[in-house]
């Protein structure tokens, strides 16, 4: 049975933080329990704000980094290095600094790399990469993730699933190209749903009032195809990590 928490903190101070505090437990415990720990990063303010915190705790040498596989739960499609890219922001908060293996980070492709600026592409390209490690834990081709980051937007978008579009609604690839998103950049890249669900834990962390009525509509059971977030759960756990503002009244 997966259980469902929501924790609130007074701030988005405090829930970056806490949620870094709770990422390293996470990670040190899974790699106690199983040698290799696996994380899939979010982008968004709080999300690269919890890489940031991750990085100046002290605790953070109690993971052991070159034994961790690094995940994108989505990508902006722009160029190598572009500083709007989610792996840009996660690389400098952290990845830069700690020793992750090379091996073990896998990035979604930018808009100018093998696949050029196809990003269905560059989205199957990142299936196959799933496929081939995953282990068959589960049903679906993508490794069994320790734990995975979500943000969700203001109109309840979690990952770069946004409400009404064919990609929230995809229920067979793991992986997909998303065009033509209300939000910039136009082109993304994301997990499905179901690629999500295959996670262990999701912690969906969510900072700020203007996601307030999306938290609440997810909570109270919308329907995923109108608040992607509402769709997005753990195998084992879900976790809304949440500050105050983004709290439901
Ligand atoms: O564009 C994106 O936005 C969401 C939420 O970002 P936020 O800054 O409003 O918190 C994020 O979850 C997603 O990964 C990112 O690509």
């Amino acid at each position: 049975m997966s259980r469902n928490d929501v924790v609130i903190q007074d701030n988005g101070d405090v829930l970056a933080a806490a949620t870094a505090a709770r990422l390293i437990t996470r990670l040190v415990d899974a790699q106690t329990a199983h040698g290799v720990a696996s994380v899939v990063l979010t982008g968004g303010g709080i999300g690269i704000k919890v890489l940031e915190q991750v990085r100046v705790s002290p605790a953070r040498d109690a993971v052991d980094w070159s034994r961790v596989e690094v995940y994108w739960g989505d990508e902006r499609f722009l160029p190598d290095g572009d500083p709007e890219r989610n792996e840009t922001q996660a690389r400098r908060a952290l990845l830069d600094h700690v020793d992750v293996d090379p091996e073990r980070v896998h990035p979604m492709a930018p808009s100018d790399g093998k696949f050029g600026d196809d990003a269905d592409e560059a989205a199957a390209h990142y299936a196959e990469v799933l496929a081939t490690i995953a282990e068959g834990a589960s049903d679906i081709a993508v490794p069994s993730f320790d734990v995975l980051l979500l943000g969700i937007g203001e109109e309840g978008h979690t990952a770069s699933l946004f409400p009404d579009t064919p990609y929230v609604r995809e229920s067979q690839r793991t992986v997909v190209g998303v065009h033509d998103c209300p939000k910039p950049p136009p082109t993304r890249i994301s997990l499905t749903l179901p690629a999500i669900r295959a996670a262990s834990e999701v912690w969906l962390v969510i900072s700020g009032e203007g996601k307030a009525e999306a938290v609440s509509s997810a909570l109270a059971g919308a329907d995923p195809v109108d608040i992607p977030a509402a769709g997005a759960h753990g195998r084992e756990h879900t976790r809304w990590l949440l500050d105050r503002a983004a709290s439901p009244p």
